[in-house]
């Protein structure tokens, strides 16, 4: 690998970070909204998604669990991707499609959200743990790319789309993180306000 494609990576990365800023602070501070009115209301945040989206689901669940950079006491946010037994148990037994969705209808409430990451939109599992987030009266934040997908087609008014102006998976990805960063410094600043610096 050459230093010309390396550096042509971070170029990319961080042109598009640029570009999302603009476009995306108003979903986020919504999102940020939508999760601290949840969770001052005694609900909690679920979150699924696969891969590398499945990692960035278990981050954010450690940064509200524990914390992110400020103290404060344990947020309840549950990722879907790492009971491997729920998992198995779900994708052998019925399907694939289903092992996000059975585990939003066992733990899920009127009022929680689900966070929903898929970068393209279109993983059939993140689609079906939204369909029953919605059944269950429950809001939906969904962090997308390439478009948006069916995903994005199937989000109501009431929920957040936070859409990367991207086609590549590991930039949108990458987005993605800084999402959730942006959406745990909301969450703290919610609580305690701005930090005086
Ligand atoms: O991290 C990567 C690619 O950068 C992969 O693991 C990627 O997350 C997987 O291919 C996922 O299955 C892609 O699903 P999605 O983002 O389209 O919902
Ligand atoms: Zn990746």
């Amino acid at each position: 690998m050459t230093n010309h494609r390396i550096q042509a990576h971070f170029q990319e990365s961080a042109e598009l970070k640029i570009k999302s800023a603009a476009l995306l602070a108003h979903p986020i501070e919504q999102a940020v909204e939508l999760m601290f009115t949840a969770l001052s209301n005694g609900n909690k945040i679920l979150a699924c998604g696969n891969g590398g989206s499945a990692a960035d689901c278990q981050h954010f669940a450690a940064e509200l669990v524990g914390r992110f950079e400020r103290e404060r006491l344990p947020l309840p946010a549950l990722a879907l991707t790492t009971d491997t037994s729920i998992l198995t148990a779900v994708g052998n037994d019925y399907s694939f499609q289903d092992v996000f969705a059975k585990q939003v209808q066992a733990f899920g409430q009127a009022g929680d959200i689900l966070l929903a990451l898929s970068t393209s939109g279109n993983s059939s599992n993140v689609l079906a743990a939204v369909e029953a987030a919605l059944e269950r009266d429950m809001r939906v934040v969904a962090l997308t790319g390439k478009g948006g997908g069916t995903i994005g087609k199937r989000l109501t008014d009431a929920d957040v789309h936070i859409c990367v102006p991207h086609d590549r998976t590991a930039r949108i990805q990458e987005v993605h993180l800084l999402t959730i960063h942006c959406l745990c410094d909301g969450i703290d600043v919610a609580l305690f306000g701005e930090e005086a610096e």
